[in-house]
């Protein structure tokens, strides 16, 4: 988002007199409590790529071993917090913003986080991994060709993207770049989706 975005504006006005609060709680308490290491799963793919049906798999997996997670969905977080953003680049970047942000604080409240975004953007999801200490943020490529993607088309957005009733579609007129070195890679074009669960849990425990 560029400096001259109404947000950034009246952030710079309010800056100056906003202090930081130590709480007397911390991360490490609060994961002590859950008995868990707070994590950030960071699920990163094309539209149809897998990233929702891997999400909710892996929460149900981990929430059956007893670990406390939530989950944070493109689709669903735009219902809502980020009902005011499109999908121009520059307002892909600032979802993924706040989604980041949101994401460390359930991290620091002692959860394991699992996000699916598309995530298009290498430096947005870099900057994500800056806000989390070394080995919380666990990037994971969810990894189909467009072609395949493009077949499965879910929710049917790819032909309305083909016929141009959605314009800026990833992977036909907006880019997807993808990770270089993720910490996970799912192929799920070649591998179902209880064989990814398996990889990710493995990865992720
Ligand atoms: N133009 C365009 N391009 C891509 N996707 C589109 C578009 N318009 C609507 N949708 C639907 O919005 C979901 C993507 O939202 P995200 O928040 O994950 O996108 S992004 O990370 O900000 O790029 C995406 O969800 P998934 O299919 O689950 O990826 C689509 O259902
Ligand atoms: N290995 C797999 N992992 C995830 N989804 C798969 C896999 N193989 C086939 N699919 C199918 O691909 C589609 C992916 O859709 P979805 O999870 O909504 O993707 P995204 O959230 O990335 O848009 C679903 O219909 C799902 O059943």
């Amino acid at each position: 988002m560029s400096d001259k975005s109404p947000y950034q504006e009246k952030a710079n006005e309010s800056k100056a007199h906003v202090v930081w609060h130590e709480s007397n709680i911390s991360k490490a308490d609060r994961a002590k409590v859950k008995d868990q290491k707070p994590k950030c799963i960071w699920l990163t793919g094309l539209s149809g790529s897998g990233k929702s049906t891997l999400a909710n798999a892996l929460e149900v997996a981990l929430t059956e071993q007893g670990k406390h997670t939530y989950l944070l969905d493109g689709d669903n977080v735009r219902h809502g917090l980020n009902k005011n953003l499109g999908m121009s680049d520059e307002d892909r970047t600032e979802n993924i913003r706040r989604v980041s942000e949101v994401a460390k604080l359930m991290v620091d409240a002692g959860l394991i986080v699992v996000t699916a975004f598309i995530s298009p953007f290498r430096a947005d999801r870099d900057a994500a991994r800056e806000l989390f200490e070394d080995g919380e943020f666990v990037e994971v490529f969810v990894d189909a060709p467009l072609e395949e993607c493009e077949k499965r088309d879910p929710k049917g957005l790819y032909q309305k993207a083909r016929q141009g009733i959605i314009k800026e579609f990833t992977g036909i007129d907006s880019p997807y770049e993808a990770p270089e070195k993720p910490e996970v890679v799912v192929n799920t074009a070649e591998n179902d989706i209880e064989a990814c669960v398996k990889q990710l849990i493995a990865a992720i425990i």
